[in-house]
């Protein structure tokens, strides 16, 4: 579906990417191959059949096949070989850091222990720090159709591994699940545990979804926000703020929230000066990995080089990263530079 060439420089850009999830990166061959392994039924004949059904017309009608997806996930091994996959898919992708969600409590209710989910992930990230050289993270993300109380005992079910996990955000159905919902649990993992903050909001729900999680929650950054751009009030505190926003132009094709890539409003964002960030959200779902979300917005909105060059920088700029990782990969960057490298001093 997303079929834009990539571009050499595309291809060799470095840049982080900070809006994936986990289980939306497990390919239909896997989520059968580990059906299969693990004994647990996915109603469709084949890999072929599965991925026939990723056709969407909405956010929820994508939540239920990825909340299907994920019960293959039982072991260690399964999460280590899923987050594995996706880090060396990245690094092909030229991907430097990579900061991804996980949705604890759609295993915890399926009684896996916390660390099993968490303590393999970790690892698979250090062996791809060690494979590829790449820095990253793992977010938690509550998901929001479940109470605060869940919400906030998955976070006391975390504090064992507090200093290595990166942030908390929020994901799944927006409509009826207003960011204000989660006050408490954003100030837990703020002020408690020491955790930078994201929260999906303005993907379906109106801009002022995206003032409520600014203004309720004290979010650092908003992932998908394009709904902001009904609020001219909004956009000037997002550009004058430049709190960042992680769009994820394929998926929101994928799930209507535009009819078209011509038609995203992805470079209006750009040009008004808010801080734009472009990521995948759920690579095997919606067709494409973040060079696929480079290459559409290049070949549909004409972005040039230059400007991708700064949505690279964008990424780098607002990831929850160190300062001397932040300086080794904007070095880095400043090489790929169209027209060349800036001096120090730029
Ligand atoms: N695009 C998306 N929006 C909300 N929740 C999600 N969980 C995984 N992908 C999501
Ligand atoms: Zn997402």
């Amino acid at each position: 579906m997303f079929d834009a060439p990539i571009s050499p420089f595309i291809a060799a850009l470095p840049k982080a990417e900070l809006h994936m999830h986990l289980e939306g990166s497990l390919e239909p061959e896997t989520i059968m191959r580990l059906a299969g392994r693990n004994n647990v039924r996915i109603p469709y004949a084949s890999a072929e059949a599965l991925r026939a059904a990723y056709s969407f017309t909405d956010l929820q009608s994508f939540l239920d096949l990825f909340y299907l997806g994920l019960t293959v996930l039982q072991t260690g091994e399964d999460f280590y070989e899923m987050t594995r996959a996706y880090l060396d898919r990245a690094a092909q992708d030229r991907v430097r850091h990579a900061e991804v969600f996980i949705s604890p409590q759609g295993h915890l209710r399926r009684g896996i222990a916390m660390g099993t989910v968490i303590d393999n992930i970790l690892r698979a990230f250090d062996d791809a720090k060690c494979a590829h050289g790449m820095t990253g993270g793992l977010i938690v993300g509550i998901q929001r159709q479940f109470d605060e109380e869940d919400a906030l005992s998955m976070l006391d079910g975390l504090r064992p591994w507090r200093d290595r996990i990166i942030g908390l955000g929020t994901g799944g159905p927006e409509m009826g699940n207003r960011p204000a919902k989660f006050r408490r649990a954003y100030a837990k993992a703020r002020h408690d545990l020491g955790w930078r903050t994201t929260i999906h909001a303005g993907e379906e729900g109106g801009a002022d979804f995206v003032c409520e999680a600014l203004d309720a929650l004290q979010v650092d950054r908003i992932d998908h926000g394009v709904r902001c751009e009904a609020d001219p009030d909004l956009m000037r505190r997002m550009a004058e703020t430049g709190i960042p926003l992680t769009v994820c132009p394929c998926s929101n094709i994928m799930l209507r929230v535009f009819p078209d890539m011509q038609a995203h409003n992805i470079r209006r964002l750009h040009e008004a000066g808010l801080c734009i960030t472009v990521n995948s959200d759920d690579p095997s779902y919606f067709g494409g990995y973040v060079n696929e979300n480079y290459a559409a917005i290049q070949q549909a909105l004409n972005f040039s080089d230059a400007e991708l060059w700064q949505l690279a920088r964008n990424s780098f700029t607002s990831a929850f990263m160190a300062g001397a990782d932040r300086d080794r990969h904007l070095e880095e960057l400043d090489r790929h530079k169209p027209g060349g490298a800036t001096s120090p001093a730029a």
